[in-house]
């Protein structure tokens, strides 16, 4: 049976990146999928401005929406200091299969921890089962349609505290309409917006920083 894109990705990942280095794995996926076969990885443009805020968030604990083939998660996990661990939730069991082995490769599955199944059903586990007390830093990177009611769950699971930063991906392309909407308006979220462009495109895209007020 022929492979997948994301099949293709990890392999061209094993053969030229090197092993237990986060920067190549990212540098490597970027260099294919700019030059081979688009995919729906955050990319560096966006990437770097990923890079600014969970430094400045300087996360314990981060979630992710949307793990993918995992290079935001080997992104935002490089960045995590001694002790500081991401969860990230993928539903699509071929994608999370590519991520866990894209995450091994990088060597940072120490830090990582892939979550199968629908956002709706994990969120509310969050506590009990993956022992999260709050969240310090959330990237909204799965489908757009669910960034609202997800936000919506975050707070109804308490899993956000006064300072939580969250921080969606595809604003303008694919649009996140409702979400900015929510954002914007909840006198819950003190909001920045981030103009780029879509991933290995030269299409307007940007990115939504939403702080949680409390
Ligand atoms: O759909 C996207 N990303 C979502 C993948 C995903 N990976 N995992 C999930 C998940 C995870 C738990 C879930 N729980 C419930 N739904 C879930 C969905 N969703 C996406 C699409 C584009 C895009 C741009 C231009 C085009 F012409 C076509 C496409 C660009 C991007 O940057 C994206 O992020
Ligand atoms: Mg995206």
């Amino acid at each position: 049976m022929n492979q997948s894109k994301e099949q293709r990705i990890l392999n061209f990942v094993l053969q030229n990146a090197v092993r237990g280095d986060p920067h190549s794995v990212l540098d490597t996926i970027d260099k294919y999928c700019s030059q081979k076969e688009w995919a729906m990885n955050v990319g560096d443009e966006k990437g770097k401005i990923l890079d600014k805020t969970v430094q400045e968030a300087n996360p314990s604990v981060a979630l992710e929406l949307g793990t993918y083939c995992g290079y935001s998660a080997v992104r935002i996990s490089r960045l995590l200091k001694a002790g500081a661990r991401l969860l990230t939730v993928e539903f699509n069991p071929e994608f999370a299969a590519i991520a866990k082995q894209m995450i091994e490769f990088a060597g940072v599955q120490d830090k990582v921890k892939l979550l199968e199944g629908p956002s709706e059903e994990i969120i509310p586990q969050l506590k009990k089962k993956y022992e999260v007390d709050t969240l310090d830093f959330v990237f909204l990177d799965h489908w757009k349609d669910r960034y609202t009611p997800d936000t919506i769950l975050l707070q109804e699971c308490n899993l956000l505290r006064k300072g939580s930063v969250l921080l969606a991906d595809n604003i303008i392309f694919p649009g996140a309409p409702d979400f900015l909407n929510y954002v914007r308006k909840s006198p819950h979220f003190q909001c920045t917006n981030y103009p780029s462009h879509l991933e290995y495109m030269q299409v307007e895209d940007a990115m939504e920083k939403a702080v949680f007020l409390g």
